[in-house]
């Protein structure tokens, strides 16, 4: 979930019995951080992300060690590696929670990623997807992704106003996309793991993201979820990018379709980059990772 979204979802959920009766108020909207102006990334060049001589050091220990990467406008890449490879430091210093201590990443060609705050980050369209599920629980399915649409600064829609029926229409396709139409008036605290996942992800899609990071996104979901999940990350695909974070070789298979790159990184560098099957079978990958 984005810092933006956290901060409004902790005021919704305080206020949640006056909301809808309460008077729109710009005050309000304007105290949710700072808004970037004309930060618009440019992707002319095909390339969405690009990550070079990435290095964070812990007390010493390189979470990452020079990780290059690049992710393509509309790729869906999946990253897989060993426990401690330095897949969250990655996402951290993708979303600004990590300041890496060498190296250079960019969201487009323009927007140097190492200069903005997280709260920036979110702004200028990169959406990150935590292991946990974290929903507003109090709330209802229909009323999390209203939030998530009201804390869009460039929807400029406070967070009291009525939804338009453009807005409506989207939160409807929203939730026909993740599964959960038939749930709109659940409280989001009933769902299942899996459905509370979904959710989460059609909370960051109503921010309508450029880049969406997922991390271990079918952790602890049914079989029969994962296979659901796959379906709706396959339809996001060229439409957003992304990359998702995952242990699941199956999931992975599928996303991947036996024709997409899949990265492997270990010891804070890529390892080995190419299709599942080609990864699978580099000894570099065998000897250090045994697929799970
Ligand atoms: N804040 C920190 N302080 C010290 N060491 C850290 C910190 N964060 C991560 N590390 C270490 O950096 C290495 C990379 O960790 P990271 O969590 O990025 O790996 P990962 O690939 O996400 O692992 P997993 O698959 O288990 O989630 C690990 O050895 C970890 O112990």
């Amino acid at each position: 979930m984005t810092p933006d979204l956290m901060e409004a979802g902790a005021r919704r959920v305080a206020e949640h019995d006056t909301l809808m009766q309460t008077a729109s108020s710009g005050d309000r909207e304007a105290s949710f951080g700072r808004v970037l102006n004309g930060a618009e990334p440019d992707f002319a060049h095909g390339v969405a992300l690009y990550l070079d001589g990435i290095t964070v050091s812990f007390d010493g220990f390189r979470a990452l060690n020079k990780l290059s990467l690049a992710v393509n406008v509309g790729e869906l890449r999946c990253i897989i590696g060993p426990n401690g490879a330095g897949k969250t430091t990655m996402m951290d210093v993708i979303t600004g929670k990590t300041r890496p201590d060498l190296g250079t990443a960019s969201f487009g060609s323009n927007i140097d990623l190492l200069r903005l705050r997280e709260n920036e980050i979110a702004q200028i369209g990169i959406g990150r997807k935590f292991q946990k599920p974290t929903v507003f629980e109090e709330l209802s399915v229909f009323e999390n992704l209203e939030l998530a649409l009201k804390a869009d600064r460039r929807a400029r829609a406070g967070l009291f106003a009525r939804l338009s029926g453009a807005q409506l229409d989207r939160i409807a396709e929203t939730l026909q996309l993740i599964h959960l139409l038939p749930q709109a008036q659940r409280t989001a605290g009933l769902l299942s793991h899996g459905q509370k996942q979904w959710l989460e992800i059609g909370m960051l899609l109503m921010q309508d993201p450029k880049l969406l990071l997922l991390d271990e996104p079918v952790a602890g979901m049914t079989d029969e979820e994962t296979e659901r999940t796959a379906e709706l990350f396959l339809s996001l695909e060229g439409k957003h990018s992304l990359v998702v974070v995952e242990h699941d070789m199956k999931f992975v298979d599928e996303l991947t379709e036996g024709r997409k790159t899949v990265t492997v990184l270990h010891e804070g560098s890529v390892l080995a980059e190419g299709l599942l099957s080609e990864v699978q079978a580099d000894e570099k990958v065998v000897e250090v990772y045994l697929g799970r």
